[in-house]
């Protein structure tokens, strides 16, 4: 049997308790003044800034439990008084900024160039891409690959021969209802794989590979939205852990085989797999590795984006074929729901507004007149009003609503006092800009006048930001823009587009901040 403790005992341990007690009260004292002290400006800064309702402490975590819509509804809300707005998710700071002014600073900065922390959900699934990284990494990607799309015209074949594609299967859907986004986003995914991939792509992997990429974008939509599904341990007790895994693994699989396609199809024309800058030719001898493009080029064929970037070297390193591989799914992910939404959207207004619809047919017209030819890319050139109607679309319905950027520095913005703390969440609200009544007079109305010349250069630069502007644009601007071109015009200089019954308004949905709208059109033969 153990002994009772003594008095003397019972006292110490009692005094133990006591002073371990005051101790905690101490080092959380400590840490908590510390923090304060250190983030004692980032706190005095932000409350400055005007915020929709909150709660304490948690702020405006409530509002994005119930989803980020209502969140973001208080914000537009609130910013049709004020140019900047906050929200509050626990103690992460988010600012919204809507003056073209203070865009400007932003994304004109050579300082601001760093994705925010929710960038890493994509990281961590499709691995260091152009679109998620920071720093050197992200400038040694981006010199490599932007002035691969500055060869507006090494896209023509492609677009030439697809628009063919395009009208094989118009064809099959005369006089039916076709869903738009279904409708552009397969065209586009076809476009895509060419561009991408080269030739003969069209198959059963390649459809799942896109299908895999659209359904890992949305889980990861998804995932960003609900903050308590951030960390790994919780979001892998979810059935999105799994799906995730699976999609993956379909989109590993296919962009790695093909890179082993494209490496074997070009050895077997003579050309051995560059190590490090150089490659192999068929005796193995080493040569420096600078003309693939040149073959290419100079067969009947331009070289595919994946070609040029397997040949692509820079300051002496070559990009491995994981980073070729994150850089493509990259490409793909940022290309597709963006270049079709578009798509889909100007497909509804058209149907929507059968005078601007004609007098795109009369532009196409007078550059066709009767001919069925192909269209070139001298063509794309003249098509101005249907470039105002895209550049229409794309200011009422942005398909990035959020420019976002995580503030390394403090931001004193030009359009009022307010700075904005380092380490703060800036969104650039696109669609707000795009509405704004400074700016364009009837914003909510459809009007490719808007991007008249003379209109266009009464108004700040930074009016018009759908591609984003600065150093971090978006790569694929005259790429999608010329596309959006060859796809829309095919369709308008052959048949007449109509909306399905009982279809809402495309043109008056201009408020609205959802992404995937979906139109229903019905096309019939356009009487020469
Ligand atoms: C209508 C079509 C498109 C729109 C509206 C659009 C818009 C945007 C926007 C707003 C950004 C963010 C830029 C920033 O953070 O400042 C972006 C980035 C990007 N876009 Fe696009 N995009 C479109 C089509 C494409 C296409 C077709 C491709 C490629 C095939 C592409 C590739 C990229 C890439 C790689 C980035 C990341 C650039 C970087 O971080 O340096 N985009 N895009």
């Amino acid at each position: 049997m153990m002994d009772k403790p003594s008095v003397m005992e019972e006292l110490l341990a009692e005094c133990i308790i006591y002073w371990l007690f005051i101790l905690g009260i101490i080092v959380s004292s400590v840490v908590a003044l510390h923090y304060y002290l250190s983030k004692r400006r980032y706190y005095q800064l932000a409350r400055k800034i005007p915020a929709p309702p909150g709660l304490p402490i948690i702020g405006h975590a409530f509002n994005i439990l119930m989803g980020t819509e209502e969140a973001f509804r208080n914000v537009w809300n609130t910013m049709s008084d004020c140019d900047v707005c906050k929200l509050w998710l626990g103690t992460r700071l988010f600012v919204f900024i809507k003056n073209p002014a203070d865009i400007e600073l932003v994304l004109n900065s050579r300082i601001h160039l760093c994705k925010p922390s929710e960038s890493n959900l994509l990281k961590t699934c499709l691995g260091d891409g152009i679109n998620t990284v920071s720093g050197c990494q992200w400038k040694s990607y981006r010199q490599l690959i932007a002035p691969m799309f500055q060869w507006s015209q090494t896209f023509q074949p492609i677009l030439r021969n697809y628009s063919r594609i395009l009208d094989d299967r118009l064809l099959k859907n005369v006089g039916k209802d076709i869903d738009c986004y279904n409708y552009m986003s397969d065209a586009v995914m076809e476009l895509l794989l060419i561009s991408i991939f080269g030739e003969n792509t069209d198959t059963e992997e390649s459809k799942k590979y896109f299908e895999a990429i659209q359904k890992l974008k949305e889980i990861i939509r998804y995932r960003q939205n609900k903050f308590w599904l951030h960390p790994d341990l919780i979001f892998n007790l979810t059935k999105y852990s799994k799906l995730q895994k699976d999609l993956l693994r379909i989109i590993n699989r296919f962009t790695r085989q093909a890179i082993k396609n494209r490496k074997r199809a070009l050895m077997e024309q003579g050309y051995g797999w560059p190590k490090n800058g150089y490659f192999e030719d068929q005796n193995g001898n080493i040569e420096h590795n600078n003309n693939i493009t040149t073959c290419l080029k100079e067969g009947d064929r331009s070289p595919s984006l994946l070609e040029l970037m397997m040949e692509v070297s820079h300051n002496g390193t070559t990009l491995m074929d994981s980073e070729i591989q994150n850089q493509v799914d990259a490409l793909v992910l940022e290309g597709l729901d963006t270049t079709a939404l578009t798509g889909s959207f100007f497909l509804g207004v058209m149907a929507d507004r059968p005078d601007i619809q004609e007098r795109c047919a009369i532009e196409l017209s007078q550059i066709f007149g009767d001919s069925d030819r192909q269209v070139t890319f001298e063509d794309t050139l003249q098509m101005k009003y249907l470039e105002r109607c895209l550049m229409e679309t794309l200011r009422i319905h942005p398909p990035v609503p959020f420019i976002t950027r995580e503030l390394q520095q403090e931001l004193r913005l030009a359009s009022t006092c307010l700075t904005i703390p380092a380490n703060s969440t800036l969104m650039v609200d696109v669609k707000k800009l795009h509405m704004n009544e400074e700016l364009y007079s009837s914003p909510d109305v459809f009007d490719p006048d808007n991007f008249l010349l003379e209109k266009c250069v009464s108004r700040h630069y930074y009016s018009f930001i759908p591609f984003s502007a600065g150093p971090r644009s978006c790569v694929g601007t005259k790429y999608s823009m010329l596309s959006l071109k060859v796809l829309l015009s095919s369709i308008l200089r052959k048949y007449k587009i109509f909306p399905s019954s009982g279809q809402e308004s495309a043109s008056m949905m201009t408020k609205d901040t959802r992404r995937t709208e979906r139109f229903v059109i019905k096309m019939e033969h356009r009487k020469r």
